[in-house]
């Protein structure tokens, strides 16, 4: 199974809402598809969104770096001679892992698809249904507990609110959210790196006197100052998770070694793909240290690859893989199935895709 060609196109899909966060506010998916196409027939898919925020990712930099960069380094080469591809994807340019993590995805499908396996078995087979958590934008307060209500009443066990703008205000984000849906839900917080390090020291213990029961924040300060993620983690009750601060195996050591934080959230578009999101797993498993898997603004396409991991790694025990049910439009065929909260793998070789509708590859 020989690589003849890659291609790729651009896939819009509007959002069911406006997806606000501290950092961004977004209305419709933008991604780049990768189709990796083989002398046999076969196609493998991948997927890359432009979050230049978080990752400093764009559009254009995404097909330049996949166009005249890593197009050339696996023209020709042998699906089976897999590890010499990823060394390939890894040394061709650095950063750009979004670029990396489409390419990576789409060899992993056709990885799967030569040794005639769904992904996860390959990687380790640990189950095939999981259940995602849903995020709640962040808006003013009655909003929130509007659509917290509208989540549970789907059927979500666990809700993911986006905070981080107005500290003091969180805090009344979050009483509001707590009296509208009870106590049976779990709330997770995401602060996306807007809290100063005491700020969040603050209105965490806020919340903590305030018996709001969160489950874990999520990135309260800024990505690189790992002595202030260090300070919330030393002197608040919640659990803090680590998003922004870690992209690489290399950051998920620091960040552990130091104690910085008490988990670390895996994203295919930090990593740059599978690859480098399984050595993270195995650092994790050293140290005991949980994970969450989660996605950025992406459709079923990388998020099914992200599925296929989660379903394989038992370090990986929270998730947050909500990016197709936030779409207004499903356009594939095939991968995981999402049902709301519950996302389950079929058996297909690969990543099951069948067909990527509306996207031109000319
Ligand atoms: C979509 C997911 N639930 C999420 O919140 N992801 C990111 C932000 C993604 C983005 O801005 O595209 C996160 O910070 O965890
Ligand atoms: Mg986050």
């Amino acid at each position: 199974m020989k690589i003849v060609d890659i291609q790729m196109g651009d896939l819009i899909i509007p959002l069911k809402k406006p997806f606000k966060t501290a950092l961004r506010t977004v209305n419709a998916v933008e991604d780049v598809v990768v189709k990796i196409i083989t002398d046999t027939g076969h196609v493998g898919y991948g997927e890359a969104p432009p979050t230049a925020v978080i990752t400093g990712d764009t559009t254009g930099a995404i097909k330049w770096a996949i166009e005249k960069h890593i197009k050339p380094q696996l023209i020709g080469m042998e699906i089976e001679n897999f590890e010499e591809m990823m060394i390939r994807l890894d040394k061709t340019l650095v950063k750009n892992t979004s670029a990396k993590a489409a390419v990576d995805i789409a060899l992993h499908d056709l990885y799967g698809q030569l040794y005639n396996a769904p992904l996860y078995k390959l990687l380790g087979g640990y189950r095939k249904e999981i259940i995602t958590d849903i995020t709640i934008s962040v808006n003013d307060p009655e909003e929130m507990a509007r659509d917290s209500i509208e989540a549970v009443k789907l059927g979500y066990r666990t809700l993911k609110i986006k905070v981080g703008k107005d500290a003091k205000m969180d805090i009344k984000r979050m009483k509001a959210i707590r009296e509208a849906i009870g106590y049976d839900v779990d709330l997770r917080i995401d602060a996306n790196q807007g809290w100063k390090p005491k700020e969040a020291v603050y209105s965490l213990r806020k919340m903590e006197d305030a018996g709001l029961n969160i489950e874990f924040v999520e990135q309260p300060v800024v990505a690189h100052d790992f002595e202030g993620l260090k300070l919330v983690t030393d002197n608040v009750s919640i659990p803090v998770l680590a998003d922004e601060s870690v992209f690489s195996a290399k950051d998920a050591m620091t960040i552990i070694q130091m104690r910085a934080a008490d988990l670390i959230n895996i994203k295919l578009m930090k990593t740059g793909g599978i690859h480098n999101a399984l050595k993270i797993c195995s650092i994790a498993e050293v140290y005991g240290v949980e994970c969450m898997i989660g996605c950025m603004l992406e459709s079923k396409l990388s998020v099914t690859a992200a599925v296929h991991l989660a379903a394989a790694k038992s370090i990986i025990t929270k998730i947050d893989l909500d990016g197709p049910v936030l779409c207004a439009e499903n356009p594939i065929e095939g991968g995981a199935t999402f049902e709301e909260y519950k996302i389950t793998l079929s058996d297909s070789p690969g990543l099951g895709f069948k067909e990527v509708k509306g996207v031109d590859f000319s």
